[in-house]
């Protein structure tokens, strides 16, 4: 059986050399920044101050609170859903369903810690486990990444990727091989983008914010902006949940070791940086650069949110009143593309706003250390580089109706910049 991706098929990412040193640097990447967040020193760059040992990584505790950490959130994700959306249609023509129900999965989440809490669950002590339970969720990450691989052997060509499907098998391993893995109703990569990760990320967040109470008797102001300003792009991100069964994510790219590893390893252990940046290095924060950050932080997301909603709102009505006014381009596959709005303004305002919540995510731990600003600079690059993926993905369905788009709209992210 022929692979769907031709042998000479351009390879992203470095092809197999690239995805090999991608495999040892993310998790590289991970270890460097727990453990330079915990240093006195806190460089981004240069060696971390000191290594652990093999007995701070391995811990049976870390692994056991992992597993039911999964286990709870499986559990939540196979719970009756407020509704059961459709995604895109696939190569063989069916539509497969999604649970909505993740918004719920994080209420109930807050509910049995909260409850857990006062019965004496020590919360605060989760900052000492970070190390041991990253370990964990990297070594999980290889080895769920091992059974994908293995399951997408088996499974019809028409629910492969159009990318992982090289022949080789380092980068078909890093990138994934199958679109959709699902076991019965149970869809991997829907499961992992929303669930454990997103979740995890703030509940990592909140136990921070509870150790820093415990020693210096109360959150710092810093804390509390870190916590809430992630609590609210959590929360929206699973409120907005069925707008992910668009994303390229989901339609487009394989369910490899990228995805698992930056679902469940990455995200919660690296987008938790600047709370654990604040836990061992206090920075005073005053009202008035409090209430700054908030007022870039509340621009960044009405825009963040505004151009996600109006893309939503279209695609789903064209004719609902809030975008019926809206200037267009059709293209030849009966789509049309917005060319005023939000989407007038640049190619991606979603990807402007998200930027410019990771800015004010930082700036409440000051600008002494680089290291607190390493989420903006990954998030920066990373968005780059998915804009390019997506035009590249873009050219191909649109042809000239997406030239015409670039034409009439030429900044990416930035207007007048980029
Ligand atoms: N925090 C994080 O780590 C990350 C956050 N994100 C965020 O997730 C969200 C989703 O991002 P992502 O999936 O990359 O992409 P987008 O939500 O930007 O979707 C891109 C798609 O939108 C459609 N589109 C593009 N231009 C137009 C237009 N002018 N009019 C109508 N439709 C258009 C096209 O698909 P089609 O025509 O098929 O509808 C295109 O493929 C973003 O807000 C992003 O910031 C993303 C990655 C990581
Ligand atoms: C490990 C690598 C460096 C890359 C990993 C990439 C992943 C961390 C991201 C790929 C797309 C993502 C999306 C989100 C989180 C990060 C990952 C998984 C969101 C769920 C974040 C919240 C937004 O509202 C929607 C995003 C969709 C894409």
């Amino acid at each position: 059986m022929d692979p769907p991706q031709g042998p000479r098929a351009p390879l992203e990412f470095g092809g197999p050399m690239g995805a090999a040193a991608l495999m040892l640097l993310l998790p590289a990447t991970v270890f460097h920044l727990l453990l330079a967040a915990r240093s006195g020193p806190a460089r981004l760059l240069g060696p971390p101050a000191s290594l652990p040992g093999l007995e701070a990584l391995w811990s049976p505790r870390a692994l056991l609170l992992w597993l039911a950490w999964l286990g709870l959130q499986a559990a939540l994700y196979l719970l009756p859903a407020r509704k059961v959306a459709k995604g895109l249609e696939l190569k063989d023509k069916s539509r497969l369903r999604y649970p909505i129900n993740g918004f719920q999965a994080l209420v109930l989440t807050a509910l049995l810690v909260g409850l857990g809490m006062s019965a004496g669950l020590p919360l605060g002590a989760l900052p000492e486990m970070l190390l041991p339970l990253a370990f964990v969720a990297t070594l999980t990450a290889f080895i769920f990444s091992l059974f994908l691989y293995l399951k997408a052997q088996v499974a019809p060509v028409s629910a492969l990727a159009p990318g992982g499907n090289s022949g080789n098998p380092i980068y078909d391993f890093f990138l994934g091989r199958e679109l959709n893995p699902r076991i019965c109703s149970f869809d991997f990569k829907y499961f992992c983008e929303l669930r454990p990760g997103l979740i995890g990320w703030v509940l990592i967040n909140l136990a921070l914010l509870v150790k820093e109470a415990e020693l210096r008797g109360s959150p710092s102001l810093a804390m509390w902006l870190v916590n809430g300003f992630q609590l609210l792009y959590v929360g929206d991100a699973l409120w907005h949940e069925e707008a992910v069964l668009t994303t390229m994510d989901i339609t487009h790219d394989g369910f490899g070791f990228m995805l698992a590893f930056g679902d469940i390893a990455w995200v919660p252990f690296t987008y938790s940086l600047q709370a654990q940046f604040l836990l061992h290095h206090p920075q005073p924060l005053g009202l008035p650069m409090a209430a700054i950050i908030c007022l870039i932080n509340a621009i960044g997301y009405y825009i963040f949110r505004g151009a996600n909603s109006q893309k939503n709102t279209f695609r789903k009505n064209p004719s609902d009143p809030r975008v019926a006014g809206l200037e267009t381009i059709s293209t030849a596959t009966g789509r049309q593309l917005l060319v005023s709005g939000w989407w007038g303004m640049v190619r991606h305002p979603n990807y402007l706003g998200d930027l410019i919540m990771a800015l004010a995510w930082s700036l409440p731990c000051g600008v002494s250390h680089l290291l607190p600003y390493f989420y903006l600079l990954y998030f920066t690059a990373l968005l780059v580089h998915r804009e390019a993926r997506d035009e590249q993905q873009c050219l191909q369905k649109y042809g000239l109706a997406w030239q015409e788009y670039c034409r009439r709209v030429p900044y990416r992210i930035m207007p007048y910049i980029y």
